[in-house]
């Protein structure tokens, strides 16, 4: 494998990762991000929730209120916002920006990505994010992840799956760029980094998605 970029223009694309709850994207992010220490960033959200113990501003979170997020919004600041639980949350395009010269790396519902979507072509300079979809290689084994990971109860288990149901209808829809099947971690693992890091084939490497039978998530 190519260890340089074919293009180093590709890591000024933000790359936005999608996917099921219990897919394996924050493992496989993890490992990214612990390969390739400084390369790659999250952006900070804004949210109106309080700030947990141990939560700085501006590090986890830029904690704000309600009045000026919804000014924010007003200001067209967003790329994509929703809100959750009586909280918003969102992220803005400044804080992509900030992020430079590491590629940003987005892990967002899709809510988040449908609203990319219509405005990232409309900044200056336009963002071209990569859309990439990770998919279980199973709805039956999406579902022993999630149960397995011991950290969800029955009914946000429940609300994962409902949720899950649309980012796959979305996905059977063939609107990413790219997806990869986590079936093993260490092959979806070099897919990742070869997207991530632009190398040599990067755009050819996905997979197809697996013909998964929505109804299984009722
Ligand atoms: N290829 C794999 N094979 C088996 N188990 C895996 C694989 N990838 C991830 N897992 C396991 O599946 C569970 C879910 O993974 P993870 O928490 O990374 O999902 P996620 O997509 O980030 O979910 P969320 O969006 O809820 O944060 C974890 O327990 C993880 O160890």
């Amino acid at each position: 494998m190519s260890q340089i970029p074919i293009n180093p223009e590709v890591l000024t694309r933000p790359l936005v990762c999608c996917g099921p709850s219990g897919t394996g994207k924050s493992t496989l992010l993890n490992k990214l991000f612990s390969d390739y220490p400084g390369q790659f960033g999250f952006s900070v959200s804004h949210t109106t929730r309080n700030p947990r113990a141990g939560e700085e501003n501006g590090r986890e979170y830029h904690f704000v209120s309600r009045e000026e997020f919804m000014r924010r919004v007003e200001n067209g600041e967003f790329l994509e916002w929703a809100e959750f639980g009586g909280n918003c949350y969102g992220t803005t395009f400044a804080a992509l920006t900030a992020l430079h010269p590491k590629r940003c790396i987005l892990d967002i519902e899709l809510q988040g990505v449908l609203q990319l979507r219509a405005k990232a072509p409309q900044q200056t300079p336009p963002l071209n994010p990569v859309y990439l979809f990770l998919a279980p290689p199973t709805i039956a084994e999406l579902k022993k992840r999630l149960s397995g990971r011991g950290t969800e109860t029955d009914s946000s288990i429940r609300k994962r799956l409902d949720a899950a149901r649309k980012e796959i209808e979305y996905a059977q829809e063939g609107k990413h760029d790219i997806y990869i099947v986590n079936t093993d971690l260490k092959v979806a693992g070099d897919k990742l980094e070869k997207v991530a890091m632009g190398f040599e084939g990067w755009e050819g490497c996905g997979d197809k998605l697996p013909d998964f039978d929505v109804k299984e998530l009722e």
